[in-house]
Order: C-alpha cells, then sequence, then structure tokens
C-alpha cells in the first residue's frame, strides 16, 4: 500500500506539471535508457530559445513529450518498489482481448480451414488470402487504446466481411509490392534459404491477433521461413504490445475452448519453440528518436533489421517516427520523409490517426479535407506504403 501511495503520488505530480506547463525535468531513477533520455532532453533545451531556456509541455513538439509522458509513467512505477514491474495499462490491454472474442474465434476459423486447403491454391487465389490478410491487420490498427484514452476499443464484428466496404479508405496501397517481393523470392529462393519478414508491432490484443494470423499464414504459403516480431520494453501509449502481452495472448488463444483457435495457439507456441517465430526487444523503441537516427543511436538494432527482406512496420506511431512527424507536404515521396532510414525494403501499415500524411496524389489530401475534415485523425482511412530495394 506504501508503493502504490508513493507511485499515484508521482503520477499526480506528473499530471500536475503537465497541466500548468512546467518546464520538463530529467529523469531521475536509473534504469537502462535513462542517460540516453536525458542527453535527449539536453538536445531539445539547446534548441529553445527564450529566457528561461527549458523545453516546457505545451511549446515542445508532440513526438517528444507524448514519448516523455509514457516514460514518465514508467519513471513513477519503477520508483516504488515493490510494485515495480506493475504495467498500468495491462487491465485495458486485457479487456480488449477479451471484448473481441467473436472476432478473434472468426479470425482463427478462416485461418485453419485455409490452412486445410493451402498447399493447393494457385498463385491467384493464395494472392487473394494474402492482400485479405494484410487488410485485417491493417484494420487491426484502429483498434489502439491511446486514441480512445484508454477507453474501450474492441473489435465487435467479423472484419472478414466488410473488407470490401473499407477499400476505398485505402489511400496508398502497395500491396502488390510485397506480393511481388515475397512471391518472386520464393520463386528463386534456392533449398535451404530464408526469407525473412520482420513485423515492428504496434497494439496487443485485437491487433496483435491480426498480426499473429498474417505471420502463421506467411510461413504456411512458404511466402516467408522467418518471421521475426519487435515490442516494446515498457508499457506504452497504452496498448503497444511488451513480451508480457505477447506470450500472455498465445497463452490465451491457446487456452480458448474454440478449437480452430486453441489450435492457432499450439502452432504459434511451436513456430516459437522451433525458432521460426522470434521475439526482440530493444529500448529504441520506447526513446524519443524518430527513425532515421536509429543507425547512430541503436546501431545493433539497425543491423538486426538489415537481416529482414521485408520489414512491416505497425500503427500510427510508428509512421511518425518513420516520417519524422514533421509538417510535409502530402505529395512529398515516402522516401524522402524517411530521410535515409532503409534497413531494408519496408512497409507501414496504419490507420491514419495523427495530422501527417505523405505520398499522396497531388490534390488528393485538399480533397479529403474537403470532404472529411477530420480525415487524418480518426482512424478510419488506411495505407500501405511501401519503399522498395534502394
Ligand atoms: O497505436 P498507434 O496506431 O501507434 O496509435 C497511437 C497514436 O495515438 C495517439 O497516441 C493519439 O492519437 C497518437 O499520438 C499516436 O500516434
Ligand atoms: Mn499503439
Amino acid at each position: 500500500m506504501e508503493a502504490e501511495k508513493k507511485a499515484i503520488s508521482l503520477l499526480s505530480k506528473l499530471r500536475n506539471e503537465l497541466q500548468t506547463d512546467k518546464p520538463i525535468i530529467p529523469l531521475v531513477e536509473k534504469f537502462a535508457d535513462t542517460d540516453i533520455w536525458n542527453q535527449y532532453l539536453e538536445h531539445q533545451q539547446s534548441l529553445v530559445s527564450e529566457s528561461d531556456g527549458k523545453p516546457r509541455w505545451f511549446y515542445s513538439p508532440w513526438l517528444f513529450v507524448e514519448c516523455y509522458m509514457y516514460r514518465r509513467i514508467h519513471e513513477a512505477v519503477i520508483q516504488s518498489p515493490p510494485i515495480d514491474d506493475f504495467d498500468v495499462f495491462k487491465e485495458s490491454k486485457e479487456q480488449n482481448f477479451f471484448e473481441s472474442q467473436e472476432s478473434i474465434i472468426a479470425l482463427g476459423t478462416h485461418l485453419q480451414e485455409l490452412l486445410k486447403t493451402i498447399e493447393d491454391l494457385d498463385e491467384n487465389n493464395l494472392k487473394n488470402e494474402f492482400f485479405k490478410l494484410l487488410q485485417i491487420s491493417l484494420w487491426g490498427n484502429k483498434c489502439d487504446l491511446s486514441l480512445s484514452s484508454g477507453n474501450t476499443s474492441s473489435q465487435k464484428t467479423n472484419i472478414i466481411n466488410s473488407l470490401e466496404q473499407f477499400k476505398p479508405f485505402i489511400l496508398v496501397n502497395d500491396m502488390e509490392h510485397l506480393w511481388s517481393l515475397l512471391s518472386n523470392r520464393k520463386k528463386t529462393r534456392g533449398k535451404g534459404t530464408v526469407s525473412r519478414v520482420d513485423i515492428v508491432l504496434d497494439n496487443s490484443g485485437f491487433e496483435l491477433v491480426t498480426d499473429f494470423i498474417l505471420a502463421d499464414f506467411l510461413l504456411s504459403s512458404k511466402l516467408a521461413t522467418e518471421v521475426h516480431f519487435y515490442g516494446k520494453t515498457i508499457p506504452w501509449f497504452v496498448s503497444d504490445t511488451t513480451i508480457h502481452d505477447f506470450n500472455w495472448l498465445i497463452e490465451q488463444v491457446k487456452h480458448s475452448n474454440h478449437k480452430h483457435l486453441s489450435k492457432c495457439g499450439v502452432d504459434w507456441e511451436n513456430y516459437i519453440k522451433m525458432g521460426r517465430w522470434v521475439y526482440h526487444d530493444h529500448i529504441f523503441w520506447t526513446l524519443p528518436h524518430e527513425f532515421c537516427a536509429m543507425s547512430q543511436v541503436a546501431p545493433d538494432l539497425y543491423a538486426e533489421l538489415q537481416k529482414a527482406h521485408l520489414i512491416l512496420f505497425k500503427g500510427d506511431l510508428n509512421y511518425r517516427k518513420l516520417t519524422g512527424d514533421r509538417k510535409w507536404e502530402f505529395t512529398i515521396p515516402f522516401r524522402q520523409a524517411l530521410n535515409g532510414f532503409h534497413p531494408a525494403p519496408l512497409c507501414s501499415i496504419r490507420t491514419l490517426k495523427a495530422e501527417i500524411q505523405v505520398g499522396l496524389q497531388p490534390g488528393q489530401g485538399e480533397q479529403l479535407t474537403a470532404s472529411d475534415p477530420s480525415w487524418l485523425t480518426t482512424g478510419k482511412y488506411g495505407v500501405f506504403q511501401f519503399d522498395g530495394p534502394l
């Protein structure tokens, strides 16, 4: 109880600092990333020209203060042993999973039915199934909890039946490039060679299930031979996946009463045991840095990503970090916004929740603003935005 009181008082202090636009202060508790964070704060400070020279909550870049807020929430917890491994968002993440049960069962059933005949599917049918599962993973990204301020944001209807209806809301659709890349590699790779797809995960709960279904399909269709996942080391943007969420979800699925779903769980656990699915942690994902800084700030992570044949970046926050969260013109090419970040061919799979979008056709953004003024922030629109081999 003493520890809880302490954490709550630290969180109240944080809320007060935020609401009254206090200066951003350094982190105090020693943790793996504390020094890098504090260096970054100093760098932000050097950019401020006002009289007292301190970055403040209301006047600093949103990406930076938003990341800082989640890092400070974590600091309040690690300063309060013995509850220092408490995940303040655990309950809402689990609730999202349970409330999406029907939809999850529908997806598990779809996958298991598909796997029965996957060996006999012709190229075209395989491609159609690939596109379906990509779109399911895209719309799965609607269900994050930070957009709904932590309120329930589960998937209640069977998403597979809605894919055609949602298609007009895909603003950039590079799915064909993903197919060409993976199917050409499948045809040309020699026996025993690897095709590796890396997925930089976003939200746990329903979205993570859609990512697992896609990852299972990639292996079962032989479009990939290995899938590597990247999660967050600390609770992040409410619903982001940690190793605990990753393992918890597979356990839940495995112990489901539904035979198709539990089969999924058994297979997924086996993939992990066999090293065909690999989970990676890295503190870089919970730093405020944009991805073009990765090769300098986290060269080991950059080198790991370079081993992939394709990297899928899930979600809105990853898109903001890919593009540096700048006020780009809507028509600027995606590659230009990536600013040199190119560990391997990559694709952002993201529903739009923040006011940034690049790579649109001339006039497309203006047209959307006229017909649907909040198009950038509601999660109603989505993109598959690809940046191919250099
Ligand atoms: O889970 P996602 O798709 O990264 O969405 C998180 C997004 O939600 C917000 O926290 C609130 O809109 C954004 O700052 C952030 O980009
Ligand atoms: Mn998220």
